[in-house]
């Protein structure tokens, strides 16, 4: 147990203090007019890697100032470790922000400091002796595979250099969160993946708990064990990546989700009529095990008529097959498109019929 958790706090909350680390309900912060966080509830377990996601304006960096008590919330409970933080006097919440260890989109290091005076910098403020401080500081540095860079100033790193060295720094302290604000957005997308895989490790070997704040559907896919989507101030949808990925069904996330999820191709959306054409243009959704199964050769030989597989793929996310395709049903046979909705949906496939094909021949 950290000393940070105070016995009355265990007391009040002991299934809270041993397995979250985060828990916040209905907290609401509000700027003149403007709800930024209009009720947000939502709870980080520990070792577990929680994804927020949302577009610009949506609250993410007031969350991120509530939780870590630069900003007050107006209302509702933000339970740090089983401590309530809205309730604490500023210099009480001096150990709580050492709980928390952060990374930025820029980094944030000292230029003038080198790579091991950076990553010590806040033990030294805890007043850590030099030797004991350094020591950690070399752990840490190899942990993040910057062994050799010790004596090196930031301006000679490169940007994911410079993201394990604030990776090193953020876990000096041995923080019980790690609140990752954008870490990856300056970034580019193979250096994106390193860092996200570090972190992942970390995670696994340290059983370390990771807020990730993004707008990159791409990043909670990559490492998240469970997202929550947020909008206007609000959680709109919740649940663990794989099973948002396989059926969102916010608007706002089916938007986020444009990029990374198979797409009809717009010079076939663009033609579809929502009357009649030759052939009736289907999206199939499905994820878990019917998704890898053999389902379109058991429905080719159940339909009287071939169909045409026109987009699509299968992905893997959290070790789970989501799949997303669509396909083309010849509509000359009326029925056929009901059957084969018929077939898939009672195979756990989600099916729509998007339109007509009024082109293909
Ligand atoms: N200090 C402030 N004064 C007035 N309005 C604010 C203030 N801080 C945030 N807001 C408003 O609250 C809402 C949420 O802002 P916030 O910065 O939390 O969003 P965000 O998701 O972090 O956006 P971004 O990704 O662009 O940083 C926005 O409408 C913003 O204009």
């Amino acid at each position: 147990m950290n000393s940070f958790v105070s016995a009355t706090s265990i007391e009040a909350h002991p299934q809270a203090a041993a397995e979250e680390v985060v828990r916040l309900t209905d907290v609401k912060r509000r700027f003149g007019t403007t709800p930024a966080l209009d009720g947000i509830s939502l709870t980080v377990k520990r070792g577990e890697i929680l994804g927020i996601i949302g577009r610009s304006g949506a609250g993410k960096s007031t969350l991120i100032r509530c939780l870590n008590g630069l900003e007050r919330a107006d209302s509702g409970e933000i339970f740090i470790e089983g401590r309530d933080i809205i309730r604490l006097q500023e210099q009480e919440l001096q150990p709580l922000r050492r709980r928390i260890g952060m990374i930025f989109q820029h980094f944030n290091l000292l230029s003038a400091k080198t790579v091991e005076e950076n990553v010590a910098l806040p033990l030294k403020i805890e007043g850590v002796s030099k030797n004991e401080r350094l020591k950690r500081a070399h752990e840490l540095l190899d942990l993040v595979g910057l062994a050799d860079k010790a004596k090196a100033y930031p301006a000679s790193l490169s940007g994911g250099q410079k993201q394990r060295v604030g990776i090193a720094r953020a876990l000096a302290a041995r923080p019980a969160l790690l609140l990752s604000d954008e870490a990856t957005s300056a970034l580019d997308p193979e250096t994106t993946r390193s860092i996200l895989a570090l972190l992942k490790d970390i995670n696994r070997k340290l059983g370390l708990t990771i807020l990730l704040i993004t707008h990159e559907m791409e990043v909670v896919r990559g490492i998240a064990d469970r997202v929550a989507v947020i909008d206007a101030g609000r959680i709109v949808e919740e649940g663990q990546v794989w099973s948002v990925f396989a059926n969102p069904r916010a608007d706002i996330t089916r938007s986020l989700l444009g990029g990374i999820r198979p797409q009809l191709p717009d010079h076939i959306a663009r033609r579809l009529s929502k009357t009649g054409g030759s052939e009736a243009i289907l999206s199939v959704d499905l994820a878990g095990p019917e998704a890898q199964g053999a389902l379109f050769a058991e429905l080719s030989a159940a339909l009287p008529h071939s169909f045409r597989l026109v987009h699509g793929g299968i992905d893997h996310i959290q070790n789970q097959p989501v799949a997303r395709f669509f396909i083309a049903v010849p509509s000359r046979d009326p029925a056929l498109a009901g059957k084969v909705e018929q077939f898939l949906t009672a195979r756990s496939a989600r099916v729509e019929v998007l339109g007509y094909d009024t082109d293909h021949v």
